[in-house]
């Protein structure tokens, strides 16, 4: 019996501008279940730009977005009940305690309040920081606040998360624990869309890379597939392809600017 996968995310012809500049020029993809995505490219490639159109916080856009077959311009709603988005640089109301800032996110996804005070406790305790579940956050580190902002991304349980740098201020160990994470979740099924500039993370994690540059995708495939036998690593594969292979200079020329 031939097995036919349903993208789980469909994008056609996907154009963005802000004013008279286009930052996304025709991007066609499909994801599907169970891939974990490495959305990869130089600052302003775009990467935000899509994030914000997937997670529904831009509407104004052209072409086609589709979750599990349904329109983001029709019931964006509906889409973000089944995604989970940990932003970079998320604002996080530090004069609450992590089980009252979960207890505010769980609700606006319509969780009932026991069942959003017994995950939370569990995943801040998975997380290692469940003593401090009941401590106000403007007390707590980088990398706690950023297990705080992980966890309100699953909390739902969402069959789509999507990650803007997750890794930022985490220690060696919380690290490989979210490393681990996100291939049992994808295992289980769940759709892991990963924005990061850290390519040896995305190497590991990612079982599909997207290479975006200047508002267009100019690769897609495994790490395997794009380093095509040759024995690159993804910054080299990065640099050649978005054309900068020059960084020894540039670092000189910063150098020579202080001189
Ligand atoms: N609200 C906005 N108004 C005008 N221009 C914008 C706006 N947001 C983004 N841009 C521009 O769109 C382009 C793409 O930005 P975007 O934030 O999507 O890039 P990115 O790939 O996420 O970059 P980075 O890696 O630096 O986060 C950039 O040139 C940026 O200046």
């Amino acid at each position: 019996m031939e097995i036919t996968l349903t993208p789980i995310i469909s994008i056609s012809n996907l154009k963005k501008s802000y004013g008279d500049k286009q930052v996304l020029k025709g991007i066609n993809l499909e994801i599907y279940p169970g891939q974990v995505i490495g959305y990869i490219g130089p600052n302003g490639a775009g990467k935000s730009t899509t994030v914000k159109i997937l997670t529904g916080l831009i509407s104004d856009f052209e072409g086609e977005v589709t979750v599990e077959g349904k329109r983001i311009k029709d019931d964006i709603t509906a889409i973000k009940s089944q995604i989970g988005y940990v932003p970079e640089n998320a604002e996080i109301y530090d004069v609450l305690t992590p089980l009252e800032y979960l207890d505010f996110i769980g609700k606006l996804y319509g969780m009932d309040e026991d069942q959003i005070a017994t995950r939370a406790q569990k995943l801040l305790t998975a997380f290692g920081i469940g003593t401090n579940a009941n401590q106000r956050m403007d007390t707590f580190s980088k990398g706690m606040r950023q297990k705080v902002l992980l966890i309100s991304g699953i909390l739902h349980n969402p069959k789509i998360l999507i990650l803007d740098e997750p890794l930022s201020g985490l220690d060696a160990n919380a690290v490989i624990m979210v490393k681990e994470l996100i291939a049992l979740l994808a295992k289980e099924g769940k759709t892991i869309f990963y924005c990061s500039h850290m390519m040896d993370v995305v190497e590991k994690v990612a079982d599909r890379i997207l290479l975006i540059n200047n508002g267009e995708i100019i690769a897609d495939g495994s790490f395997e597939e794009l380093k095509a036998g040759g024995n690159q690593t993804l910054e080299n594969i990065f640099a050649k392809l978005t054309g900068k292979e020059e960084s020894n200079k540039e670092a000189n020329d910063v150098l020579n600017a202080l001189n």
